[in-house]
């Protein structure tokens, strides 16, 4: 590579863990043969990527960073180079993105599976699934299906582009080669699902909504999908604008109006905002307890769903989406309620890792015994794993008997959602070393990595316009780390080198 200067860069900061690291299960991320200088050039140049490509996120140190765009960016957490991923099971996962997408608007359509929530005739989902490759059974296995606000399309895109360009610039000296990084086409079609939404509305004039926390330092990614969405995707790009509120200023301002037209038999329920028909509302918050602080915003939702207007997602998404529903679909004969085709069924059940509600005795007796075989989850967006194993008998015990006999979660004294947890099998992702780069200093570690597959699903009535996988983000976060993911401040974004 040419050396161009010598630029001040972050230095490869050795773990003091690293003494006796474990051999090296992943040759792709064998650089400790690398020459020092060639692994500070690749450090160097892809933070300047990354900063040149809106690979970026606001800083959490920078006070106005989630509110002000362009004020405090800093490049997003990445991995310096991609996980190896084999092939067959990439292949797999995006097997089954459309047979996911079916399923969720099956679950979605049945009131009484979902207790009462119906839907309008289009339809739009955009989901990630994501993944686990477990060491011990050699199953890829679910960890959970995103239905609302899933991140990281626009910056998952990046990665790769970030990983391809450093492959083609030093693949001759690691022996690796960058036609290997799958291509990534999440964010673009993930905008042509929001656009073809909008044209399938039909009505020029209206516009696409983006409901977002009024802190947001993730905005960059909406952002590209949304500038994808105008202007990357043929639409009349006169007309279709994208506002962004927090569900608060949807309230607050009472812009947001219900205008009910037709007659007694065809009452048509526009949603306006601020005078202007909203044609697409997706959906970057609304998945949080808190993100209904008041009335206000349970108001604002309502509205939101008794309207016309596309949400992505509806409230039968996001409720086919949690994980209770997860649960319940991996009981026995479930599947087939709503899935006709054998294979597609048996493609689905053989990536269902064991998940169990608590009122399950038998299953809690077993949690009991063999705690570190076990998670729990919260129902709740967001909210990290316990590991059975990182409590004392006796706390493990008292946890798993409350939380079974419907008590409040002993943990925070919170309120009965907290309760509302799932017990599920863990999976142990193998490990690997990787180069973490976060704030401009790259950190060596074991890692473990998960992989999302995004997938579009677009339908007005019976016709299907969209059922695809569109693409995919790997995160990587160090294997010590029980908690969640990129926005958390545990993993990276990193995609894949398929062997
Ligand atoms: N800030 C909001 C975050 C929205 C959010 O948390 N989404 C969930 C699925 S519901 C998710 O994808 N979690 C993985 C993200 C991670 O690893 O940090 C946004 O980006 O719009
Ligand atoms: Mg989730």
């Amino acid at each position: 590579p040419s050396k161009v200067g010598t630029l001040k860069c972050g230095k490869v900061r050795q773990m003091e863990s690293q003494e006796g690291v474990a051999a090296i299960t992943n040759p792709m991320r064998d650089l400790e043969t690398v020459d020092e200088d060639l692994v500070q050039q690749m450090v160097c140049d892809a933070l300047v990527w990354s900063s040149l490509h809106g690979l970026v996120v606001g800083d959490k140190n920078v006070q106005r960073s989630g509110r002000t765009p362009g004020v405090g960016m800093v490049h997003a957490p990445f991995a310096l180079l991609p996980l190896s991923f084999p092939e067959s099971y990439y292949s797999q996962a995006c097997e089954l993105a459309p047979i996911f997408n079916e399923l969720v608007d099956r679950v979605s359509l049945d009131g009484n599976f979902l207790q009462g929530f119906t839907d309008q005739d289009i339809r739009l989902g955009l989901h990630r699934s994501d993944y686990m490759l477990d060491e011990h059974t050699k199953l890829l296995l679910q960890i959970e299906l995103n239905t609302i606000s899933c991140s990281f399309p626009g910056l998952g895109t990046i990665v790769s582009e970030l990983h391809r360009s450093l492959l083609i610039h030093y693949g001759e000296h690691l022996g690796l080669d960058s036609k290997k990084i799958p291509g990534n086409s999440s964010v673009s079609r993930f905008a042509e699902a929001m656009a073809k939404a909008w044209t399938e509305y039909n009505n020029p004039r209206a516009v696409v909504m983006v409901v977002a926390q009024s802190e947001e330092r993730n905005m960059y990614d909406q952002h590209w999908l949304c500038s994808k969405a105008l202007y990357k995707v043929h639409i009349q790009l006169s007309f279709l604008s994208l506002i962004t509120h927090t569900m608060l200023q949807l309230f607050g301002k009472h812009w947001l109006k219900l205008i009910c037209k037709g007659n007694y038999f065809l009452m048509e329920h526009f949603l306006c905002i601020g005078g202007q028909a909203v044609s697409v509302v997706y959906f970057r918050a609304g998945y949080a307890p808190t993100d209904y602080p008041s009335e206000s915003e349970w108001r604002a939702r309502l509205l939101m769903e008794q309207s016309s207007a596309i949400k992505c997602p509806s409230i039968s998404y996001h409720l086919a989406g949690t994980k209770k529903i997860q649960q319940e679909l991996a009981k026995p004969n479930v599947l087939e309620r709503f899935l006709d085709n054998k294979e597609d069924i048996a493609k689905v059940r053989k990536c269902f890792a064991g998940l169990w509600s608590l009122d399950d005795s038998e299953i809690v007796g077993k949690a009991i015994e063999r705690p570190e075989l076990y998670v729990m989850k919260p129902q709740r967006e967001g909210g990290g794993p316990i590991f059975l194993i990182s409590l004392c008998h006796s706390f493990c015990c008292l946890q798993l008997y409350t939380l079974s006999t419907g008590g409040n979660n002993v943990f925070e004294q919170g309120s009965e959602e907290d309760a509302a947890y799932i017990l599920m099998q863990r999976i142990f992702p193998s490990e690997s070393l990787a180069y973490l780069m976060r704030d401009g200093v790259c950190h060596k570690d074991q890692a473990i990595s998960e992989l999302g597959i995004y997938g579009a699903y677009l339908r007005n009535k019976d016709k299907v316009i969209m059922n695809e996988q569109c693409g995919y983000l790997m995160r990587t976060k160090i294997s010590s780390s029980n908690e969640g993911g990129v926005a958390a401040g545990f993993a990276v974004l990193d995609s894949i080198y398929l062997t």
